[in-house]
């Protein structure tokens, strides 16, 4: 059995992760000795002010870019070290990533963008499986579409859809929201939280709105590239306050 599918594994564990862009005289500290476990089958929400070291954090974490000191798991795989080639497939195939911009590929069709993680890793289409993942996001009657033809809200589900097809370990969210408005955000929110619910899976969301945060089991709060506090069941108004307190204008 791979070590990864140890069910009593946090989801990510960091262990005192440092990164620090830049050397010398123009070197920046964006995160600081961060040690924290992401448990599995829970929505967490990465909150703080601007330049607190919420990307980097999802970046570390997700094995996006390489952390200066400390160490990365994804469920028993020790990321720090890993050669490129297999970050490159970990994340393929362990991660899913929902990013505020959509990033679909414009010429594919609504399936074909959701079914590409399948197809880059080699691995077979099993359309009961993306048929319920179709329905689940609310695109079916939509699958031969392309990106173009659809509203922000409707991409935003290709792309939730993209990142749950492999059924990935974690589904990393960087402002998901970013670009919706408010009526939208909400559903896609909603997605988000029926995909820990009903799906079983792990999320992680970067976020600078109390309301979307509200919709996480957790808030986790950055401020000068280090974990300050956590908010369990969180509701908006609480996690403005604390962003409040941090400096930030929420
Ligand atoms: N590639 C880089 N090179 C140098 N400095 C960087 C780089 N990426 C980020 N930083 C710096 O690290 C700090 C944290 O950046 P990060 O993007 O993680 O913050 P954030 O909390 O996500 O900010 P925002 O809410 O504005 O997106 C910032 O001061 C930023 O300028």
């Amino acid at each position: 059995m791979l070590p990864s599918n140890d069910p009593t594994s946090p989801a990510v564990r960091l262990a005192s992760v440092t990164k620090t862009y830049g050397r010398g005289s123009g070197a920046f500290t964006a995160l600081r000795e961060v040690s924290l476990d992401v448990p599995r089958g829970v929505f967490t929400a990465v909150m703080g002010p601007s330049g607190s070291g919420k990307s980097t954090f999802l970046h570390c974490a997700a094995g996006l870019d390489r952390v200066t000191s400390g160490t990365v798991r994804l469920g028993d795989t020790d990321l720090t070290g890993m050669d490129e080639t297999r970050l490159t497939e970990l994340r393929r195939e362990r991660v899913g990533f929902v990013f505020q911009a959509f990033n679909l590929v414009p010429a594919l069709t609504v399936l074909q963008n959701i079914t590409l993680p399948l197809r880059l890793a080699g691995s077979r289409v099993d359309r009961a499986w993306t048929d319920e993942i179709v329905e689940r996001v609310g695109l079916a009657g939509r699958t031969g579409h392309r990106p173009g033809a659809l509203s922000g809200g409707q991409q935003q589900r290709v792309a939730i859809a993209r990142a749950l097809v492999t059924r990935p370990e974690v589904v990393f969210a960087d402002e998901p929201t970013g670009a919706l408005d408010t009526v939208t955000a909400r559903e896609i929110l909603a997605l988000l939280r029926e995909a820990v619910d009903g799906m079983g899976r792990t999320v992680v969301m970067v976020t600078h709105d109390p309301v979307a945060a509200a919709h996480a089991d957790t808030v986790l709060f950055l401020a000068d590239g280090r974990i300050v506090d956590s908010l369990d069941a969180p509701d908006a108004d609480r996690i403005a306050a604390r962003m409040t307190t941090l400096g930030a204008h929420a």
